[in-house]
């Protein structure tokens, strides 16, 4: 039998190829802050009255998935005239049927389908970005079922938690699956049904030999959510981003159902509380059956069994130090929490926020000779240009007024690209004057250097540092250590002794010690010394 391989399609949030592809989910970005997740359909026919298929319809025009398909991941796509051909009519006709595909570019099923789809037709403007998803783009465009974690916090607290590839997290309450996004991302390496060799497992081959166990150990986010309706919601994006396997949902009360997964413990290295009541979770994290839980108590595992806590089953990995964050908006939360942090043996424990602002780096373009556009401000370069720019007025001024015409002199621009003096209003004095003559000199300085590196490189900050979110509370329980733990770390590493005595080797105790050793002997000598002058001075006879 040939090993267990299972090809597998890996979740677009782990490897999103080099291409879009059908069925697969794809961020579309409208604007700069502006994005939109979308489940990429082939076009089979018509969907929702439009003949090419299913089509997103944005202020930026309508664009058929059939052209945001198999295009490189980034790709600029401009958007299409659609055909909505009988659109308005099928509605009258069949209300049921639009219903259900209300959404053009949900892609609902119609059973209506024409067997032609038609080809997309390039529309004058309007344009899109196709992105592949990322856990940061897919924090900006989820469904908000919840408050969620943003990347500025998760990065930080994934980072303090020592998140890595095949590390085991467990993570409550999953919400709206933000943190989940994130945490699967940095956990993972490589599916539970693949390569199960090189993860430990027992591997049959052909000739019925089984391979070695390696005790590789895979990364995976052990998940609780009690709320049903997004434990279900969020069981659905798991399937449907490939993340099965990685992401390991329970619907449970995780206060009084605790964390074991079917009875097993998870063997956690890092714990993640979005919970209202963290010190409510925190007694089911001991390593021991903790005090304050009655000797013995039966709770649900939240799969419809129960568990007795006689034999004390903990959920974390007992080889490690486990480190926790929990997330609270409100510092009675933070104080509650680390009071009960402190009760159950937590170390280490410190609380931080986090205040972001976002650095633009932008070109920006000055000069009176620069085009009105975004990013370029018209305003002189330097004294030089405005100086020049003044005489320029005024030698056109003093020219009006010579010629005897009346009214104000204002510079306008002639189809060839000069300017030349013209009437206008009294009070109308022109200062701006974006003429074809400087759109011209742009012109001519944009032929010579690429648009992507004219003007000045500068980084503004937001002048509004983003609101409060959240308090991270940080915490380490160390592993349990004993006797014979110790015995076996002197053996590999033997303190004192006939050991050599290495220069800064020495702990500050030990340290203390030596100097104590060294007065000591000080003295001893200066005794003996005072005792000999002494006795020298008693065998003296007196004269
Ligand atoms: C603020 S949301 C979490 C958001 C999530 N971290 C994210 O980034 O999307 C808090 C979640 O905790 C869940 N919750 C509250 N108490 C719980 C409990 N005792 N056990 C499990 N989940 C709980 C709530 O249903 C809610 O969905």
């Amino acid at each position: 039998m040939a090993p267990n391989l299972r090809p597998r399609k890996i979740s677009p949030f782990l490897d999103p190829g080099l291409k879009t592809s059908p069925n697969a989910l794809a961020i579309v970005q409208l604007s700069r802050d502006n994005f939109l997740p979308v489940y990429l359909q082939e076009p089979k026919g018509e969907v929702d009255g439009y003949a090419e298929g299913a089509v997103i319809n944005t202020r930026f025009g309508s664009f058929p998935h059939s052209t945001l398909l198999n295009v490189s991941w980034g790709s600029q796509v401009r958007a299409s005239t659609v055909d909505t051909g009988s659109r308005g009519r099928k509605r009258k006709r069949n209300p049921v049927i639009t219903e259900d595909v209300q959404d053009g570019g949900g892609g609902a099923d119609t059973g209506e389908e024409r067997k032609s789809v038609k080809k997309a037709v390039v529309a004058n403007s309007g344009f899109i970005h196709i992105l592949n998803p990322t856990p940061e783009l897919w924090t900006t465009s989820l469904p908000h079922r919840t408050q969620v974690v943003y990347t500025p916090d998760y990065s930080y607290i994934l980072h303090r938690l020592g998140a890595r590839p095949g590390s085991i997290l467990i993570e409550a309450g999953a919400g709206s699956g933000s943190f989940s996004h994130a945490s699967a991302r940095a956990v993972y390496s490589g599916y539970p049904d693949t390569d199960p060799e090189a993860y430990g497992e027992d591997v049959k081959l052909e000739n019925g030999t089984k391979t070695s166990s390696t005790q590789k150990k895979r990364g995976k986010v052990y998940s609780f959510e009690f709320n049903e309706v997004r434990y279900h919601k969020m069981k659905k994006e798991i399937t449907d981003h490939n993340l099965d396997g990685i992401i390991d949902l329970t619907h449970r009360d995780v206060y009084n159902g605790g964390f074991l997964v079917d009875g097993k413990s998870p063997e956690a290295d890092c714990v993640f509380l979005d919970l209202p009541a963290p010190w409510d979770a925190l007694p089911h994290f001991s390593r021991k059956r903790p005090e304050t839980l009655p000797p013995v108590m039966t709770v649900e595992n939240g799969d419809g069994g129960k568990n007795t806590n006689q034999d004390w089953i903990s959920p974390l990995n007992p080889s490690r130090s486990t480190h926790i964050c929990t997330f609270s908006p409100c510092i009675e939360q933070v104080t509650r929490t680390i009071d009960a942090l402190r009760k159950h043996g937590w170390v280490e424990i410190d609380m931080v926020e986090l205040s972001h602002k976002k650095i633009n780096v932008i070109r920006e373009r000055i000069g009176m000779s620069i085009a009105q556009e975004k990013g370029s401000s018209q305003a002189p370069r330097d004294v030089d240009e405005a100086v020049a720019r003044l005489k320029e007025v005024n030698a056109k001024a003093h020219d009006f007024h010579s010629s005897g015409r009346k009214g104000t002199p204002r510079a306008t621009a002639t189809a060839n690209g000069d300017e030349e003096m013209d009437l206008d209003e009294e009070d109308e004095l022109d200062n701006g004057s974006t003429t074809q003559a400087n759109e011209n000199d742009d012109t001519q300085l944009a032929d010579s250097t690429p648009p992507w590196l004219q003007g000045r490189l500068v980084h503004r900050t937001e002048s509004e540092i983003k609101t409060h979110t959240s308090y991270l509370t940080f915490a380490v329980l160390p592993q349990e250590w004993s006797e014979a733990q110790e015995q076996a770390a002197l053996e590999t590493w033997p303190v004192g002794g006939k050991t050599t005595k290495v220069i800064g080797s020495l702990g500050r105790e030990a340290r203390k010690q030596e100097k104590r050793q060294l007065l000591q002997g000080k003295k001893n000598r200066q005794r003996e010394k005072d005792q000999n002058d002494t006795q020298k001075k008693e065998e003296i006879p007196p004269v």
